[in-house]
């Protein structure tokens, strides 16, 4: 693997007696789009800000290029970052918003015009240089941010949520603009959200956290399609993934009382884990449902119907759980028996004891 530029050994930040970041590792490759995602309160905005110098490190040390910077002041970092609220000066217009870094850092003023010149054309602010921040759209002061900390030009670009406070609508022309703005500058990018297609389109890897620590660090199709553990299945994809308690046994997956027989790979991992109490997981749009029985097919019953526009969510009970499938028939109705059938090429097995998978066939 190439030589790791950002580097997060073992690193733990406790507020007064309570660790909200437990020994973290985690390492960046220079240029890399690396994304911080994981449910609200998991410690992605502190481990951001402990990055920028913003917050101190409890323990742990975190090197930029092999340079231990734990003590290194913010100001002296190479870092750029963009808030959630823009943090923007009311009392200065665009242009001096935009420029007021590069002016306290000593650049000189032909620099400081091109660099000015050059990112109010990428983000588009033509025309709005001499307005101030309260005379702007939410979009609009959030390309203002964005050509703030790009005008800066640092090798880390480090971003906590910035298009939160955009509609949908926006928000897709702003993923379309920051990964143009990271193909013409090639800084390393960490950023931070917990919107999953976000997470989906703009990393090269995603770091998925829950409670400050580190649950997968992986592509986004491999964190979609090979979940570490049951955590990650369940937090990644909508509806979410089904899980079951499964035992296996004389080469079945047994349910509470139904079964079906185990597909030769994955008879395989389980023997190797010397597990038989598993976790199976199953997304939703991986229940294949009908109403004739088919080999190995399982019954449930339908509970719920929910409306997803172009889909359904049929919504049934199997010895008393529910599962989600996804269908593009329109015609099931609530109280009537289906057959399920489970895809095995497609599913998870995860330890029961320790939530890991057991591993994936095809690998
Ligand atoms: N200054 C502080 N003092 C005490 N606890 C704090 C402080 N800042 C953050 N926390 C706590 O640390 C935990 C992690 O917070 P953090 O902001 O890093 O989470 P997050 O994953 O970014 O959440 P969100 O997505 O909601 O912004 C939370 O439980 C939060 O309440």
């Amino acid at each position: 693997m190439e030589q790791p530029y950002i580097r997060l050994n073992n690193i733990c930040k406790n507020y007064g007696n309570s660790p909200v970041i437990k020994d973290l590792n985690l390492s960046v490759r220079k240029g890399e789009r690396l994304v911080l995602l994981g449910p609200s309160g998991c410690g992605k905005s502190t481990t951001l800000r402990m990055i920028a110098g913003l917050e101190t490190i409890s323990s742990g040390n975190l090197y930029v290029d092999n340079k231990r910077m734990n003590d290194i002041a913010a100001g002296k970092r190479n870092v750029s970052m963009v808030f959630q609220d823009y943090a923007l000066y009311p009392h200065m217009t665009v242009a001096k918003n935009i420029s007021y870094g590069l002016r306290v850092n000593k650049i000189n003023h032909e620099e400081i015009q091109r660099r000015l010149k050059k990112v109010i054309s990428i983000l588009h602010l033509d025309g709005l240089e001499q307005r101030y921040p309260r005379d702007l759209s939410g979009g609009q002061r959030q390309r203002v941010a964005l050509a703030r900390s790009i005008a800066k030009q640092s090798d880390i670009f480090l971003l906590d949520e910035p298009l939160s406070n955009l509609d949908a609508q926006m928000r897709i022309g702003a993923r379309k603009e920051l990964l143009k703005i990271h193909q013409l500058y090639h800084q390393t990018f960490i950023y931070v959200t917990h919107d999953q297609i976000e997470a989906m389109t703009l990393g090269d890897r995603i770091a998925l956290m829950d409670k400050g620590t580190l649950q997968m660090l992986d592509t986004p199709y491999n964190t979609y399609n090979r979940p570490s553990n049951v955590f990650v299945a369940k937090f990644i994809g909508t509806p979410s993934t089904n899980i079951l308690g499964v035992q296996f046994k004389d080469g079945f997956l047994i349910f509470k009382e139904a079964s079906i027989p185990a597909a030769e790979g994955w008879v395989r991992l389980i023997h190797q884990a010397k597990q038989p109490d598993l976790i199976l997981g199953i997304r939703p749009e991986h229940v294949q449902i009908s109403r004739t029985e088919k080999e190995n097919s399982l019954n449930g019953t339908v509970s719920r119907i929910e409306e997803y526009g172009n889909q359904l969510g049929v919504i049934f009970t199997f010895e008393g759980a529910e599962i989600t499938a996804i269908s593009d028939h329109r015609d099931w109705k609530e109280g009537e028996e289906i057959f399920f059938s489970i895809d095995q090429k497609k599913m998870y097995l995860f330890d029961r004891t320790t939530t890991r998978t057991i591993g994936y066939p095809d690998e």
